[in-house]
């Protein structure tokens, strides 16, 4: 086997017992290292079947499953699940037990010291974005989904398992949280790169999500197994195309993410605190609105030049709503952005919340038309940004 191929499916089948037709038909499918590969397909199409007997918590009833080249069949099933995280849309955190000591159980049952399993899970904690002094010691029922789901995940991460089997991780959370879960996700992937499986019922997840989406018929028949931007542009067939919905051509906003574009600038006002009274120092701020931000460059609010010329002592008591979006974000998160700004703009910021950029709706234009730009950056120096934020012209997913 190659060496970069981390899940060979080959040739797996599942009958349940009574039933004459398989729910899973002469499965194959090859999984790289370090990608995201999504199952999409209609409800019973054999998504999750598929995906337990990766794990086996469902034998297969035929074929062979190849892990890192090694037949899952031939190792013990709780041994093999110890090496495989999974997370699903219930979380399945033992609710009698604090957040640390769920977060810990695979390390524990790895026997690892109690000092060791400590570490461990702080660590884990902080990754996800909880503060271990703060939610260590509590219950789940004392946290929000968004928060339970976030523990799941480093639960599922505890022994660093190359392979993560992910069932609708996100789908019990309302939109808002699954986007923020979804972003600091593809951040941590960014970071870990983990073989993950993931099965979803929500396509335009799949695209954010995917490094390639298997869409899925009846039996987990492969209809079509490319990249998201392969599947937007050339569906195999009407069936795909239908499971794609309309639209085709707003979604491939969800392929690009904010820091695989160019970042405009805009004028900032810094709003100094620390000194007696406020004072402000405009930072090449002309004639339209500008972003006041704090000492350490976190945006405040937007001041338009009409408030600036009145209000000179205090320009953040005039200050509207800043929209932010993080690099992970898609330029469709940017795009909502844009419509929930008064001034049409996305304010970038760093994982401190710290102004980065900003993503405007001529920035967008860019992006959406392409050839318009092509022409532009012909003529211009290699690297140059167009605001002078950062040459940002990196590959456009992992
Ligand atoms: N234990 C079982 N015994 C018998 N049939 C089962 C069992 N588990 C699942 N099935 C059937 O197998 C088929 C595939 O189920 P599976 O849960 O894998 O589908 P899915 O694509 O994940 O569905 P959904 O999107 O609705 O979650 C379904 O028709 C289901 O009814």
């Amino acid at each position: 086997m190659s060496r970069d191929v981390m899940i060979d499916l080959q040739q797996v089948s599942k009958f349940y017992r009574g039933q004459k037709a398989p729910v899973v038909e002469n499965m194959s499918m090859t999984i790289h290292r370090g990608e995201i590969v999504v199952l999409v397909g209609p409800s019973g199409c054999g998504k999750t079947t598929t995906m337990k007997m990766i794990n086996r918590l469902i034998e297969p009833s035929s074929g062979r499953i190849l892990i890192d080249g090694t037949d899952v069949t031939a190792l013990d099933g709780n041994d093999l699940r110890r090496q495989i995280g999974y997370v699903i849309q219930q979380v399945g955190l033992f609710p009698h037990m604090s957040v640390a000591t769920n977060v810990g159980l695979v390390p524990k049952m790895l026997g690892w010291d109690r000092k060791r399993i400590e570490a461990r899970v702080d660590e884990l904690l902080h990754l996800v974005g909880l503060e271990p002094a703060t939610y260590r010691n509590r219950l789940p029922r004392q946290l929000s989904g968004g928060q339970q789901q976030r523990v799941g995940v480093a639960r599922a991460l505890a022994a660093d398992p190359p392979v993560m089997l992910m069932d609708e991780p996100f789908g019990a959370t309302d939109p808002m949280t699954r986007d923020r879960l979804q972003n600091e996700f593809l951040r941590l992937q960014d970071q870990l790169r983990k073989t993950i499986v993931f099965v979803t019922h929500d396509f335009d997840e799949a695209i954010k999500m995917g490094t390639r989406i298997a869409v899925l018929g009846e039996r987990s028949r492969i209809r079509q197994f490319d990249t998201p931007e392969v599947l937007l542009a050339h569906p195999a067939d009407s069936t795909v195309a239908q499971f794609i919905g309309g639209g085709a051509q707003l979604k491939q906003l969800d392929l690009r993410r904010v820091d695989a574009i160019q970042w405009d600038d805009v004028p900032l006002i810094r709003v100094d605190k620390a000194a007696t009274g406020t004072r402000r120092h405009p930072d090449g701020a002309d004639g339209s609105a500008a972003l006041t931000v704090d000492d350490d460059n976190r945006p405040l609010g937007w001041i338009s030049a009409h408030d600036r010329a009145i209000r000179q002592g205090a320009p953040e008591g005039a200050s509207q709503a800043v929209t932010t979006v993080e690099p992970q974000a898609t330029l469709r998160d940017a795009l909502d952005a844009m419509l929930a700004s008064r001034h049409g703009t996305a304010v970038v910021v760093d994982e401190q919340g710290r102004y980065a950029g900003a993503v405007t709706l001529d920035g967008l234009m860019r992006v959406i038309h392409p050839t318009r730009e092509q022409d532009r950056l012909d003529s211009a120096v290699p690297g140059q940004t167009t605001g002078g934020a950062r040459s940002a012209l990196t590959p456009e997913k992992r």
